[in-house]
């Protein structure tokens, strides 16, 4: 997501029109993935194998689905949680507080799914209808961004996002003016960037799992490792759900257009493509690759996990003995930086524990066609453009020591090479 930048003396500034160009992009990226996964050739730089009509996109039962589906995550977001979090201190010296419930959202959705099934309910009928299911989830995060911009505009300044008010409306509809939208103590972009989309992505995972085994017998082992992976992410990301409060996202990014289709309809319809892939052009894979691509995995995960439960034990409590015997540098504010163990080894390991991952997800459908290797690809810019903006924000807050750190640690994400 760009820097905010008010508009330029004449109309729409440079960031503005890209932002704009990026409202329709990303949604006609999407389902150009969507199409091009289940047409033969699966050319990801190819034209799309057809342009959908309205009949295609539009499905009153995807909408009926797609309600019941964030009606059902919002009540199991609003059941009694085992903690509630404090979130980090807001510009008016206040705090705000969360549910931590997540995983348990993610274990009753699959009893209820699990229940469901046995029942009859056919989940495998879900992968024949992920396009009219992203076109109600792109719609939804339109129509849901519209009504928080307009709620944002009776919030006091002390609630903005910083750069949330630049006065360009399109900027700040697509980038977010409000930093925590809130009724009551329901708080939407923590609901939306952990409940429906995540969990979204693992359902649509299993019904591609489901739809596999009734056309071939079996799933294959490909879709196996593609499930196990992400179902592995999801439920780490869900059971460590208290971490999510100190990411850019939540502390300082507003909920507008952007996270709220990213959250509501990029994760689930995009994230999944590697199982709609397999769904249509199965892969040979036998057990010493499939054994190699689990190793690459637990090696991503290993460092992902290690690297944030670092940091987030860190800036919880410095002088847990978890942490207390490493290196740091401190900083004007007060703060310290870490300066050994994994944020000695590069100045982002929990991104590259993350880009191993996506190649583990990928590797999966073989190296015959690029489309599988899309997230790699755009979670790679992504991470470059998301330390690069962390980076600037690190340096004006802790200017000199930020220096320091980058001089002791010179290496962004890969080591010795970028
Ligand atoms: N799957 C997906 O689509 C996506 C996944 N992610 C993942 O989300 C996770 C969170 O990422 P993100 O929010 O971008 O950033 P980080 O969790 O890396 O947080 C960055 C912050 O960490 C603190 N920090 C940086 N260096 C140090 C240090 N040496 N010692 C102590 N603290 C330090 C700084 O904040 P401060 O000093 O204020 O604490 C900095 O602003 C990552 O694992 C990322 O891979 C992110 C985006 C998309
Ligand atoms: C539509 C745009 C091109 C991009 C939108 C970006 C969003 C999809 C991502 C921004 C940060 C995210 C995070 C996760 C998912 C993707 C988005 C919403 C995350 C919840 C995935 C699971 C991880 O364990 C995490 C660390 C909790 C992630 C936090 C950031």
């Amino acid at each position: 997501m760009a820097q905010r930048r008010g508009p330029g003396p004449r109309g729409l500034s440079r960031e503005t029109r890209g932002a704009a160009a990026l409202m329709l992009l990303l949604p006609a990226t999407m389902v150009h993935l969507l199409l091009v996964a289940r047409s033969g050739p699966a050319r990801l730089l190819g034209p799309p194998p057809y342009l959908p009509g309205l009949e295609a996109l539009w499905s009153p039962r995807a909408l009926l689905l797609w309600l019941t589906w964030l009606g059902l995550q919002a009540a199991l977001y609003l059941l009694p949680a085992r903690k509630v979090a404090e979130g980090q201190e807001l510009k008016d010296k206040s705090t705000l507080r969360y549910p931590i419930n997540g995983f348990q959202a993610l274990v009753l959705t699959a009893l209820l799914v699990t229940l469901g099934v046995l029942a009859g309910l056919p989940l495998e009928e879900l992968a024949e209808m992920l396009l009219p299911l992203a076109f109600v989830a792109t719609l939804t995060a339109f129509i849901f961004s519209l009504l928080l911009y307009l709620k944002a505009l009776l919030a006091p300044t002390s609630a903005l996002a910083p750069g949330g008010n630049s006065g360009n409306p399109i900027y700040d509809f697509i980038l977010g003016r409000e930093l925590n939208p809130r009724i009551g103590s329901f708080d939407f972009k923590y609901f939306c960037e952990l409940r429906p989309g995540l969990i979204g992505w693992v359902l649509i995972n299993l019904a591609l799992l489901m739809k596999e085994a009734e056309l071939r017998g079996s799933p294959s082992l490909a879709m196996w490792l593609v499930n196990g992976f992400q179902l592995l992410y999801v439920g780490d990301a869900l059971w460590q759900e208290e971490a999510i409060l100190t990411t850019m996202d939540i502390t300082h990014d507003g909920f507008g257009f952007m996270l709220a289709f990213g959250d509501l309809a990029w994760v689930p319809f995009t994230y999944s493509l590697q199982a709609q892939f397999l769904l249509y052009h199965p892969q040979p894979l036998g057990w010493p690759m499939a054994s190699v691509i689990c190793l690459i995995n637990a090696v991503g995960f290993y460092i992902f996990r290690g690297a944030n439960t670092q940091k987030n034990t860190f800036r919880k409590n410095p002088s847990d003995p978890r942490v207390a015997d490493l290196e740091t540098i401190p900083t004007a504010t007060g703060r310290q930086l870490l300066v050994s163990g994994w944020w000695g080894m590069v100045r982002h390991p929990n991104y590259l524990g993350d880009l191993i991952m996506a190649l583990a997800w990928s590797l999966p459908c073989g190296t015959s066609h690029l489309l599988p290797y899309f997230y790699l690809l755009y979670f790679t810019a992504l991470l470059v453009h998301r330390e690069d903006r962390d980076e600037r924000q690190c340096l004006q807050k802790y200017g000199l020591a930020w220096r320091d750190y980058c001089r002791r640690v010179p290496y962004r994400i890969v080591p010795y090479i970028y």
